[in-house]
Formats: C-alpha cells, sequence, structure tokens
C-alpha cells in the first residue's frame, strides 16, 4: 500500500507578469493540479467572482480570521491584506492533488519554513516595458493602481534568488510548456519515491 500526497507549490511574480493567466492554463490542462483560492481585503475587479477567483472580505472579517489562526500565511500587498486559509489545504494535498499558491514574496518565505517540502516558481516579465504594458492592456487597474504596481515591481523581483525555478514570460506557449515541465518533473520524482516507499515496505512486510 502507498500514500501518495500531491506537491504543494509556490508561483509568484511582480503584478502584471501573467503568473494568473499562466497558472490558468497549466490547471486548464491538467485537473489534477490545483488552486488555492486567497482571501483579500481589495476590491473586486469587473468579471472576478467572490469564491472563486478570490474570497473578498472586508478587513474586519480578514482581521478576526488572523485572531482565530486562519491562515496558514498572510502579508499585506499594495495596501490590501491577502492570505491563505490552512482549511482545506492539507485536505487537497492528501487526496493527491498539486496545489498551486499564487502568493507575495512574504508569503512564500513563511511556506517556506512551515513546509519546507514545497517547491517554489518565481515568473519575470521579459522587461519593466513589457510590465507596464502588460498591466495597461489588462485594462482593470488605473493609472494610479498600475503606477503603484510598477514601483513595488522592482522589489518584488528582487527575490527570484530565493526560488527553486524561474521562468520568464516572454513568449506565453515557451513559458507554458516551462511551467508544464517543471510538475511533470516533480510529478515523475514523485512516482518514483512512492515505488521505492512501496518496494521497501514490501521487503520490510515479506
Ligand atoms: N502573501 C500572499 N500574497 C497574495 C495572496 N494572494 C495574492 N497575493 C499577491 O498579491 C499580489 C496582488 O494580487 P492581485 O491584487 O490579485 O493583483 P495581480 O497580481 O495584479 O492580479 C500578487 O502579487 C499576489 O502574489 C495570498 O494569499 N497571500
Ligand atoms: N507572454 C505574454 N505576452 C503578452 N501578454 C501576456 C503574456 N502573459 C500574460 N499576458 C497578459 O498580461 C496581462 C497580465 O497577466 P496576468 O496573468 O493577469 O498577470 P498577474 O496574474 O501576474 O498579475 C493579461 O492581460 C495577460 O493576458
Amino acid at each position: 500500500m502507498t500514500h501518495s500526497t500531491g506537491t504543494l507549490y509556490i508561483i509568484s511574480a511582480p503584478s502584471g507578469a501573467g503568473k494568473s493567466s499562466l497558472v490558468k492554463a497549466l490547471t486548464d490542462a491538467d485537473e489534477q493540479i490545483r488552486i488555492s483560492v486567497s482571501h483579500t481585503t481589495r476590491a473586486m475587479r469587473p468579471g472576478e467572482v467572490n469564491g472563486v477567483h478570490y474570497h473578498f472580505v472586508e478587513r474586519t472579517e480578514f482581521v478576526k480570521m488572523i485572531e482565530h489562526g486562519d491562515f496558514l500565511e498572510r502579508a499585506e500587498v499594495f495596501g490590501n491584506l491577502y492570505g491563505t486559509s490552512q482549511s482545506h489545504l492539507q485536505q487537497t494535498l492528501d487526496e493527491g492533488h498539486d496545489l498551486i499558491l499564487e502568493i507575495d514574496w512574504q508569503g512564500a518565505e513563511q511556506v517556506r519554513k512551515l513546509m519546507p517540502q514545497a517547491r517554489s516558481i518565481f515568473i519575470l516579465p521579459p522587461s519593466l516595458e513589457a510590465l507596464h504594458q502588460r498591466l495597461t492592456n489588462r485594462g482593470q487597474d488605473s493609472d494610479e493602481i498600475i503606477e503603484g504596481r510598477m514601483r513595488e515591481a522592482v522589489s518584488e523581483m528582487s527575490h527570484y534568488v530565493d526560488y527553486d525555478y524561474l521562468i520568464i514570460n516572454d513568449d506565453f506557449a515557451h513559458a507554458l510548456d516551462d511551467l508544464k515541465a517543471i510538475f511533470r518533473t516533480n510529478q515523475l520524482q514523485q512516482k518514483r519515491q512512492q515505488q521505492r516507499f512501496g518496494k521497501l515496505l514490501a521487503e520490510l512486510l515479506g
């Protein structure tokens, strides 16, 4: 009997680098990979759905959740609170699903300490100009918000060295192939470990 647990992935990137688009394309192609839905106090964007893109909550509710110890990790980003709730996280992994946390570098530091087996991926844009262009083309944030995100981008990007994998999202299809290869490689490693574990257990049990 082997026990198959999924892998926890942390994915970070400066706002607008293409992290959500890449993760969506990855999970559309592989239904065993799940995305964790964070809680946030930021305002909902047009087209966003509560409970799908985020759990949108008031600051008072978020603070209550902190006090109850509901979060695995949390951080203040661009003046809003974001956090990963503990509920369902371990259950999803135990069911054998890989789970993606799309979180910033501060959250990544907290998760690495708590779950050192997590794999982390950083996504970079090809240039700051391209990043600005993508934030503008996305058409969901005001100029003021875009400028704020551009100011934070360099500081967020300076943390890429702490991650296991680095992807440059220049051509989308290439970046998606890189992302798929990371998951494929880890899934193979996981299978090998399970086979070794099964063999060892069979030997021990005779
Ligand atoms: N620490 C932490 N960061 C998060 C979480 N959810 C989202 N973020 C980060 O918050 C930042 C802003 O997210 P969002 O407002 O959706 O903007 P977007 O990245 O431009 O789509 C992103 O860089 C995310 O990595 C979370 O649960 N925890
Ligand atoms: N490789 C790419 N080339 C051009 N545009 C891209 C690329 N990847 C993503 N985009 C676009 O850039 C914008 C920001 O992408 P998004 O996934 O929302 O970024 P993030 O989640 O990192 O903030 C979106 O409009 C998306 O369609």
